[in-house]
């Protein structure tokens, strides 16, 4: 059983020792903890995102259902559907347009943008995956965007996940990385365009999220 946001108690910020950086390749950096000192406010307004937007386990093309559950804001949400991956300025559930980027994630995406050493943040796309227990995204490149000069900035909130970071094909090595609540992964440059996945996730509990883990990915869709 999956805890509504709404059951768990007030999320209140948790300590953690700041760590380095941790270089993951050209372009690519693990910033742990960074954004756990704002990650009680981010999963407030992911929160309020899903009440009015809310989550959707959508179709892959191949007719298959996608088991990570999603929803968007900013400029353009990304879609899946049996016509292909794409990106939309409305959405398909509401058929209205995606809810602006909350001021708390463009505060965190410039943090991390900054400290990855990109000069501007992508901030035209949020999408919000939400994952239960056993919930995966297999191996990808993001590659539905035509800003490919921009990086994503990829967050992690609640249940700790193994994300799986490969190379520039996909027969690459991949390398298992624990992410954790408040971490950020900025990837771009030489790295925008490497496999990266999240093995299925353990059945475990985290005392903001109860069993899920949320992840905000922010790209720039149009250069
Ligand atoms: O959940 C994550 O950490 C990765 C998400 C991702 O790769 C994507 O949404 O394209
Ligand atoms: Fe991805």
């Amino acid at each position: 059983m999956t805890a509504d946001l709404f059951d768990l108690p007030q999320a209140r910020p948790v300590s953690r020792a700041p760590a380095p950086p941790v270089s993951l390749a050209e372009g690519a950096v693990l910033l742990p903890g960074l954004a756990l000192s704002d990650a009680p406010a981010l999963l407030a307004a992911i929160h309020a995102i899903a009440l009015i937007t809310p989550f959707s386990r959508m179709e892959t093309p191949g007719g298959r259902l996608m088991s990570v559950a999603m929803t968007a804001c900013g400029e353009y949400g990304w879609c899946s559907d049996r016509n292909g991956y794409r990106y939309t300025t409305t959405s398909p559930l509401t058929g209205e347009p995606w809810l602006p980027i909350p001021d708390i994630f463009v505060t965190v995406v410039r943090r991390a943008t900054a400290a990855a050493g990109y000069p501007e943040p992508p901030l035209q796309s949020c999408l919000i995956n939400r994952y239960e227990p056993g919930a995966r995204l297999s191996l990808h490149q993001d590659r539905d965007e035509d800003a490919p000069h921009m990086p994503i900035v990829s967050i992690s909130l609640g249940v700790a996940a193994i994300f799986l970071w490969g190379g520039l094909h996909r027969s690459d090595p991949v390398r298992r990385l624990r992410l954790t609540h408040g971490d950020v992964v900025v990837w771009g440059g030489p790295s925008r365009f490497v496999f990266h996945g999240i093995a299925p996730l353990a059945r475990s509990s985290h005392p903001n999220t109860g069993d899920c883990r949320f992840n905000l990915t922010f790209r720039q869709i149009r250069a």
